[in-house]
């Protein structure tokens, strides 16, 4: 596998075109027969990715297609470089497209597959290197594993530097072994590419690693499009927590000051009881003030689990937590507790992390957290 620098990667990139080549969507409205998007407006600049995530059916497809052309725009329209594109066929936008299912030529070998129109003339020989597809030039797809496969035909969306590259679940078929290498892989190709991107993905893990914006799309509107770690750790709404892959969220009422607290303190409870106290109720949203009740989002990876008798610390928020178990998940371990409350927490833990604790289910935790990475939901 090329590594993240690979020079082969670095000498592709340096074949690409230059220029600007910003894609801008302006009331774009997409679909498919009777199923019509909201329409969606965005800026994405030249060599930035956007990764988009969504549900299932939320319309990440077929905003794909219409940007490709192979389905009309519904309204408005699409600019590429300063481009309008609204209109006109596949084959004038100078497009690659990574579709979900690989969609090579069966009968081709991988290297006719590569050299298949924009390809034709384009250098290979870096492109085949950095994504490591050499061994199986000479081979038919059929004789491709599903993975093997999906590398060859991202190395065919990207071959002939196309002003803009579509990549629909493009490690959907990766192992896992393989897949944060390629994921580094292609993040080095696509920062070098110098064009947009537009990524469609499941993976909260691959947005963030490959996405410079992140749009989330719920049935054919977007929620929330922004810079990833904005996206990420100050999510609109509860869907865009869940879509963004944030473990804890916690509906809390919120309580009046106690006494002698400062008025701006934010109380926040269940049932009545205390559960967390915040400095500064400015962090609340206006319309959880006014609905005395909000969700507090935490992701699992800003809860830090101690030994419970570690000592309190300045600035921080320390929660009783017991338990529940804790199940190794690649490099990290993720830690189930419930809270004194009742609610559940999760926390992630380095492997050293979690073998200094030396804790079992059932015994009592501390769970610490910064005020900062804690966002309040309406
Ligand atoms: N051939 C079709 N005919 C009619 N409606 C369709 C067709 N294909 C998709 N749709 C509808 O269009 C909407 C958008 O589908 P799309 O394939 O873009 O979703 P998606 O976000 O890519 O989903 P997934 O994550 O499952 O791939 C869906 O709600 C679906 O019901």
């Amino acid at each position: 596998m090329a590594a993240l620098t690979h020079p082969a990667a670095t000498a592709f990139a340096a074949r690409s075109r230059p220029g600007a080549a910003d894609l801008v969507l302006r009331g774009l409205q997409w679909g498919v027969g009777a199923w019509r998007s909201s329409p969606a407006d965005l800026h994405l600049a030249e060599g930035q990715t956007l990764a988009l995530l969504g549900h299932n059916g939320a319309g990440k497809s077929a905003l794909l297609d219409t940007l490709a052309g192979f389905l009309p725009a519904r309204a408005g329209s699409l600019h590429l470089g300063g481009r309008e594109l609204t209109h006109l066929p596949p084959e004038q936008r100078r497009i690659g497209y990574m579709f979900q299912r690989d969609a090579l030529f069966p009968h081709w070998t991988v290297r006719r597959n590569l050299r298949f129109g924009r390809g034709a003339q384009a250098p290979l020989d870096a492109l085949i290197d950095a994504l490591d597809i050499g061994p199986w030039l000479d081979l038919l797809p059929g004789q491709l594993s599903g993975g093997q496969r999906q590398r060859v035909a991202l190395a065919r969306a990207l071959v002939g530097a196309p002003d803009l590259l579509l990549l629909d679940e493009p490690f959907s078929a990766i192992d896992p072994e393989s897949r944060p290498a390629l994921r580094l892989t292609v993040a080095e190709l696509l920062r070098q590419r110098g064009r947009p991107t537009v990524l469609v993905t499941h993976d909260p893990t691959d947005a963030r690693l490959l996405g410079d914006q992140v749009g989330v799309l719920d049935n054919g509107r977007l929620l929330q499009t922004g810079l990833a770690q904005t996206v990420f750790e100050r999510p609109a709404d509860l869907r865009t927590a869940r879509l963004t892959g944030v473990d804890n969220l916690w509906p809390l009422e919120l309580l009046e000051p106690a006494d002698a607290a400062p008025a701006d303190m934010l109380r926040l409870g269940l049932n009545g009881q205390t559960v967390l106290v915040l400095p500064g109720r400015a962090s609340a949203p206006p319309n959880a003030l006014a609905a005395r009740r909000c969700t507090v989002a935490v992701r699992a990876e800003h809860l830090q689990a101690l030994r419970a008798d570690t000592p309190p610390q300045d600035d921080a928020i320390d929660l009783d937590a017991e338990l529940i178990d804790a199940r190794c998940e690649g490099a990290l371990w993720r830690l189930r507790c419930v809270l004194r409350c009742g609610l559940q927490a999760q926390a992630f833990a380095l492997p050293a992390a979690w073998r200094s604790l030396d804790v079992r289910a059932g015994d009592a935790l501390l769970l610490r957290l910064r005020p900062q990475d804690l966002h309040l939901l309406p």
